[in-house]
Parts: C-alpha cells; sequence; structure tokens
C-alpha cells in the first residue's frame, strides 16, 4: 500500500476535478449497516486502480481504495470504458474531522495540483465509426499572447479588458439573468491576425479551444450533440464561417421549417443551437467566428446577442507597426518611423508582411536594414497602387 505517493496526489487531483464539475461524478453516500455514520462512499470516475493511506493527523489514518465498478454492459467497448470507484475509510470518531477538514482539504490542493500541472487543450470534431462525431484533442501550445501581439495598445487593453470583464462576470451574468457566454465576429482579410488573436484570447483566459469543422458536422443534431459535450472555460471556435456552409444568402430564400428537420446542418440549425440550447446550457463559454467577408454574413448571424462583440483585424496600422518594430528589432523610435507611418496610412500591408520585413535575415541585418527594407517595400506597393489607378490591394499579393 502506497503512502503519500503519486497515487495520493492522482486522486486529489481527481477529487478536485470532480468538485469543480467538469463531469465526473461525485457522490458522498453513508455505508448502511454498523459503520453507518463512519465510513462515507466517494464515488467517482477513475481511470487506473489506486490503494494509498493518508495521515488525518499523526497516529489517525485514513484508507482510499479504488476497485473496479460492473461495466454497464459485456460488449468490449463499453469493457474499455469500466468506471473505477473510490472509496475512503477511517474510524467513525473522525468523521465530522474528514468531513470539515481533511476533505476540502484535499480539494483544495488537488485544484491546486490541477491548476499547476494543466495544459490547456485544443479539441477537433472527428467523424468516427463506433461514437458519429466526436471530439478529439492534442494539447494547445500556441505562443501567442497579447503581449506578442502586434496592435494598438488601446484596442489591445480594450478587447483584454472585455475578456476580463466576461471572465469575472458570473455574478453580473447570474444576477442579469443571462447566460455566461460572449460571442465574439473577428473579421478581415487573410493573414491580418485572426488565428493569433484567438490564441492570445485563448492564452489570456486560460482557456481550451474547440475549433468546429462545420464541413464535416453533417446535421443539426450532430452540432448540437458536439456543443454539449464542450466544458466550461473554453472558446468555441467557427473559423472561415462564410466558406464553411451556405450561411450566408440561402438563409432568406428558405423556408426554415423545411430547413431545420435535423438532418442536415442549416443556418437555421446553427442559429437555434446557439439561441436555445446555448442559453440554457452554456456556461462560460465563448464563442468565436472568424471570417474574411464580414459584408457577406447573413445579418441574423451577427447580431448583437448572438456576436456581442465585433472585432475588425485590419491591415497593419502605424501603432501595430511601432509595437512589431519594439518586439522585432528592440527598437522604440528610429529616423524612418514617419516615412513608414506616412506609408502604411497609404498602402495596405498584413501584419505578416510587416513582421516578415522586419526579420533579420543575416547576422549583418540590423535595424536600420530591416526598416530600409520595409520601407522599400512600401515605396514598391504605393508606385504599384498608384499605377493601378488607386486600387486598394494588399502590396504583397495575400489572397482575398
Ligand atoms: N498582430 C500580430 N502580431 C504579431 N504577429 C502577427 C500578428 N498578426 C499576425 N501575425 C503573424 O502573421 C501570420 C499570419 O497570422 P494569422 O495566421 O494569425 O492570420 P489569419 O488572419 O488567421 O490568417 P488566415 O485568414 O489566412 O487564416 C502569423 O505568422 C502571425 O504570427
Amino acid at each position: 500500500m502506497a503512502t503519500r505517493s503519486r497515487a495520493y496526489e492522482e486522486i486529489k487531483a481527481y477529487l478536485s476535478a470532480t468538485c469543480s464539475g467538469n463531469g465526473r461524478h461525485l457522490r458522498a453516500e453513508t455505508a448502511s449497516g454498523r459503520d453507518a455514520a463512519a465510513v462515507d462512499k466517494l464515488v467517482l470516475s477513475l481511470v487506473d486502480g489506486q490503494k494509498v493511506s493518508d495521515q488525518l493527523f499523526p497516529g489517525a489514518t485514513v484508507w482510499w481504495h479504488a476497485h473496479a465498478d460492473e461495466p454497464p454492459s459485456a460488449d468490449t467497448w463499453h469493457q474499455q470504458e469500466k468506471r473505477l470507484q473510490l472509496t475512503i475509510r477511517y474510524h467513525e470518531r473522525y468523521h465530522e474531522f474528514v468531513k470539515d477538514n481533511y476533505l476540502p482539504r484535499i480539494r483544495r490542493e488537488g485544484r491546486e495540483l490541477i491548476v499547476k500541472g494543466r495544459q490547456r487543450k485544443i479539441f477537433t470534431n472527428i467523424c468516427s465509426v463506433y461514437t458519429g462525431s466526436t471530439w478529439s484533442h492534442a494539447l494547445f501550445e500556441h505562443s501567442k499572447t497579447f503581449a506578442t501581439l502586434a496592435m494598438d495598445p488601446a484596442r489591445k487593453k480594450e478587447i483584454m479588458d472585455d475578456l476580463d470583464k466576461f471572465k469575472n462576470g458570473k455574478d453580473y451574468y447570474a444576477r442579469v439573468g443571462k447566460a455566461w457566454k460572449r460571442g465574439y465576429l473577428l473579421y478581415g482579410p487573410p493573414r491580418t491576425g485572426k488565428s493569433s488573436m484567438i490564441a492570445a484570447m485563448a492564452n489570456h483566459l486560460d482557456y481550451d479551444i474547440y475549433d468546429i469543422e462545420l464541413t464535416s458536422v453533417h446535421s443539426n443534431a450532430e452540432l448540437r450533440k458536439l456543443l454539449i459535450e464542450t466544458t466550461p472555460k473554453s472558446i468555441i471556435l467557427i473559423e472561415d464561417i462564410d466558406c464553411s456552409l451556405d450561411l450566408t444568402g440561402a438563409r432568406k430564400n428558405q423556408k426554415p421549417a423545411a430547413e431545420d428537420t435535423g438532418n442536415r446542418l442549416t443556418l437555421s440549425g446553427l442559429l437555434n443551437v446557439i439561441d436555445g440550447l446555448w442559453s440554457c446550457w452554456g456556461e462560460e463559454r465563448i464563442f468565436v467566428f472568424t471570417t474574411n467577408h464580414v459584408k457577406k454574413l447573413d445579418p441574423a448571424l451577427i447580431r448583437p446577442g448572438r456576436m456581442d462583440k465585433h472585432i475588425e483585424m485590419g491591415y497593419c496600422c502605424i501603432e501595430g507597426f511601432k509595437s512589431l518594430a519594439k518586439m522585432y528589432l528592440d527598437v522604440d523610435a528610429h529616423r524612418l518611423f514617419d516615412a513608414v507611418g506616412e506609408l502604411l496610412r497609404e498602402v495596405e500591408m498584413t501584419i505578416a508582411n510587416v513582421a516578415e520585413h522586419l526579420t533579420p535575415k543575416s547576422s549583418e541585418d540590423n535595424p536600420d536594414s530591416c526598416l530600409e527594407t520595409l520601407l522599400n517595400a512600401l515605396d514598391e506597393a504605393a508606385a504599384k497602387k498608384k499605377a493601378n489607378g488607386g486600387n486598394e490591394h494588399d502590396v504583397q499579393g495575400d489572397e482575398q
């Protein structure tokens, strides 16, 4: 029997996970019979069996025992999902102490362990022959944070404040009787940093990401199932909403009653899920839609209440350029800044392209040479634009 082992740490983590309500089930039962008041049974899902003892305090021991539960059915599929039960035993004279001191401490320590060791995940939907649409996950390790996101500091602060207000808004949402959720629409041309912004949001909030590939979802019912399986503290992301489905103009020509049969995914299905299901089950979830073509979207999709905050991801502005110069070249001011700023007002260049020009390519490159490279590229773009009769387009030829 292990004492104060890794297993014990794991049990604490499981208890904590249970108490945070992420889908695991915790039940404290009083056993019947002679030891009725003395034995609490904590029943929850574990992935592995454990046998450990622990000290309540010097001279008083508590025993933890994990044992296999009966599988719900004999088929192999369920056997794999066999559950384990966890029982805690101690002398009845310690019951109050266990209940009021020991278990709360274990849960608190467990929560701290989880927060310390927690690695965020990114989920994507896959179609399995056994379970239909389901989530598959990988560790989320995107390095982009608000600190490394070049943009106008005032806009950055506004977005960060908005996210903080949401994250700390549990009481507010309860008070006004609204589901604790918020919708963000990120729109702008390709390569203007939409994915980077989402990564920064997830890192800032410490949320998981559920990246829904709508083209792999075949019906409204499947979408509903997927959304129900998402956990709180998550960003539910639908990228390129205008490309995923015919969610743009089609709705105007279709009869909602005929569409929303549950047999295929439709715009009204999506809206129903957001409005109906979402409002009663959504807790601490953020919905993010992205698009390169905001004007094409059906207004019903992006109205406030569904998409509460619209964030335009535009071409590089002077403030964005200044933060890139600081990040890439470690310069706060330079004689070429004004000329660059002037040209950025005139031509459209993505942050991605500005960053590329500011990246030193050899050991001989320095802030002067990188800024000159950028200035030349901007000059060239301005000349092209002039030759083009003033047509707006990304000077580096990004796809629109
Ligand atoms: N604000 C920014 N600060 C720093 N780097 C950025 C910023 N925006 C974009 N980048 C860089 O530019 C590249 C493209 O950005 P990203 O993939 O986030 O754009 P996107 O709008 O999601 O593109 P697409 O529409 O093609 O998916 C990335 O390498 C990213 O690191």
